[in-house]
């Protein structure tokens, strides 16, 4: 941790470290992923010399490197950037050569693949890596102009903020849209929902936008009461995720309580197209279908991948129920 606020706060720092790290390729926001044996999909993972190798290859400019982002640190201590080969007006040279994604998928043995299917069947460890940087690219991409002077801005050697030319600094962080996502229980069932732009099948936990002022506990009740007409007690915090869609939501994971007697929905149709109450015995099934339903037979209830926060509060609440009912 130490290591890398000095890679965020020393220029030459980073510029050494970048030439030893580890590269993930961006293609206008779409990662680079490579087929595994086993049908699961990876990150292509370059070393500077191979990036720069491909560059040269490819007919770019070398000092294209230089346009990478820090992510971050692998448990095995490898520093790891991201870097966007499509045409980046965020990094000057503004558009510095966009490079033929097609060339690049066939020179690494990949394609870039849309990150909302790509998080479906990353490896679980992998898709939060993806997530934070696709997050930061697309952070550079919309802060080029200081939206208070409209003065243009420049990065940092490792790109963790910008700096306007009249000195105010932005910071990736400011981006993220707190969200109160909420699995609701009335003591024997959980209550899940479903949006309209969802795949068909696929219900998950209510969730919703904080507003300036609110507390965690404050949106979940709003937006349960909003959404499906119920009454919330005794929110309480679990778990919280950063969630790349649309523009980085930071995920506050909560269990929350209606009382049993008052557990009649009143759907709030401009916002979900249906609303229900799920038996231990619905969740335990859907909880173990993998991978993505066939199309033409969408099973009855389809939850969120594992890598999205609402299918952990989901087996969260499905474990102590099992629990609830060992113990009798
Ligand atoms: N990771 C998960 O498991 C999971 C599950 C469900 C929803 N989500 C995410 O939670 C977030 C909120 O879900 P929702 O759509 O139900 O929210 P919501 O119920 O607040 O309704 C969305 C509406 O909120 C308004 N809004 C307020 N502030 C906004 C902001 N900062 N950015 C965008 N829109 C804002 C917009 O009008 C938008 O249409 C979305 O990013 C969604 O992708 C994640
Ligand atoms: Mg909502």
């Amino acid at each position: 941790t130490r290591y890398l606020n000095r890679l965020k706060q020393d220029d030459d720092v980073c510029a050494e470290a970048l030439q030893r790290a580890q590269i993930l390729l961006f293609h206008r926001l779409s990662p680079l992923l490579q087929q595994t044996e086993r049908g699961t999909f990876r990150a292509v993972a370059l070393t500077s010399s191979e990036v720069l190798a491909l560059l040269e290859r490819l007919g770019s400019d070398r000092t294209k490197l230089k346009e990478s982002v820090l992510i971050g640190c692998s448990e095995q201590d490898q520093v790891q950037f991201c870097l966007d080969v499509g045409k980046n007006s965020a990094f000057p040279p503004a558009g510095s050569g966009e490079l033929d994604p097609v060339a690049v998928e066939e020179a690494c043995d990949g394609a870039f693949v849309d990150l909302k299917k790509g998080l479906f069947v990353l490896r679980t460890s992998e898709a939060p890596l993806l997530a934070k940087a696709q997050a930061l690219l697309r952070w550079h991409h919309t802060s080029r102009f200081c939206a208070a002077t409209g003065q243009p801005t420049c990065r940092n050697q490792a790109g963790t903020q910008r700096v306007s030319s009249s000195g105010s600094v932005l910071l990736p962080s400011a981006q993220m849209s707190p969200v109160a996502i909420v699995l609701v229980s009335d003591g024997q069932r959980c209550l899940l929902a479903r949006q309209p732009a969802f795949p068909p099948g696929m219900y998950s936990a209510l969730a919703g936008f904080c507003e300036l002022g609110e507390s965690l506990e404050e949106t979940a009740s709003r937006e349960v009461a909003e959404e499906v007409g119920l009454e919330v007690h005794s929110v309480s915090y679990s778990c919280s995720q950063h969630w790349p869609f649309p523009h980085s939501s930071f995920m506050l994971g909560c269990h929350a309580l209606v009382s049993p007697a008052h557990t009649q929905l009143h759907v709030d149709q401009a916002e979900l197209e249906d609303a229900r109450w799920f038996s231990l015995q619905d969740v335990t099934s859907a909880l173990q279908v993998r991978g993505l339903p066939q199309r033409g037979h969408a099973p009855p209830l389809w939850l969120p991948p594992k890598q999205a926060i609402a299918n952990r509060l989901i087996t969260e609440w499905a474990e102590h129920q099992r629990g609830s009912q060992k113990g009798g």
